[in-house]
């Protein structure tokens, strides 16, 4: 089956959440269920990372991971993408999502509301929002601790009030296992997928 789509979307996903909450964890999780032909995973960090390792010769792989080489750059990346998105609220936003062509989008970590307004306004039918939660004693299992300036900062913050999210996913050892709380959203997935094929 040809994927070579010029319609745009049929489904958005925009997640977010904190960090250590689990946002690549459940967006790879949500793409392993669809496959790649049906859904990518468009992260609005990864332009962002790759110019600020190109400009300062960092380890883009080790900025894109999940282990401690990124939390040592995460405040001057943070300083560094606010200037560019005060000049262009929209700038990382085209970039992840120039050349995307599955029926669904997975975006994993917007953190602003100028993000979610991209999107909506881009992609008005198209766009869900998707809250990632979970206690603070879960994220420090997972490594966290908290850092003044980037913790209490809008790109962890932006998104903790004025949003009514359509779906809140609760990521903890003892909340209904993840197939359950992700079976809405993967039931609409597979709803966008079907459209996209009796376009074509
Ligand atoms: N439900 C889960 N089960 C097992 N490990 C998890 C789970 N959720 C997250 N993790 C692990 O916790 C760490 C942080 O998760 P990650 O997805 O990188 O968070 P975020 O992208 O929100 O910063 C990763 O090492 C990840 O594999
Ligand atoms: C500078 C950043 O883009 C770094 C984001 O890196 P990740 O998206 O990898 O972070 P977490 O998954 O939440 O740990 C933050 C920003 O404000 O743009």
């Amino acid at each position: 089956m040809s994927m070579d789509r010029v319609s745009g979307p049929e489904l958005v996903l925009v997640f977010s959440g904190k960090r250590k909450s689990g946002k690549d964890y459940i967006t790879d999780l949500i793409q392993d269920r669809l496959g790649s032909e049906v859904c990518c995973i468009l992260r609005l960090s990864g332009p962002l990372k790759q110019q600020y390792a190109q400009e300062h010769q960092l380890d883009l792989d080790q900025l894109l991971g999940p282990g401690p080489y990124k939390e040592l750059h995460r405040a001057a990346m943070i300083r560094w993408g606010e200037n560019r998105r005060n000049q262009d609220p929209g700038f990382f936003c085209r970039l992840a999502t120039s050349g995307a062509q599955t029926p669904v989008w997975v975006v994993s970590d917007a953190r602003r509301l100028s993000d979610l307004q991209w999107f909506r306004s881009a992609f008005p039918r198209q766009t869900r929002t998707v809250r990632i939660q979970c206690s603070e004693e879960t994220r420090a299992q997972r490594g966290w601790s908290f850092i003044p300036g980037v913790d209490d900062a809008e790109s962890e913050c932006g998104l903790d009030s004025s949003v009514e999210f359509d779906w809140i996913i609760t990521n903890e050892a003892d909340a209904p296992s993840l197939d359950e709380q992700l079976q809405p959203i993967l039931k609409a997935a597979h709803e966008a997928a079907s459209s996209a094929r009796l376009d074509q």
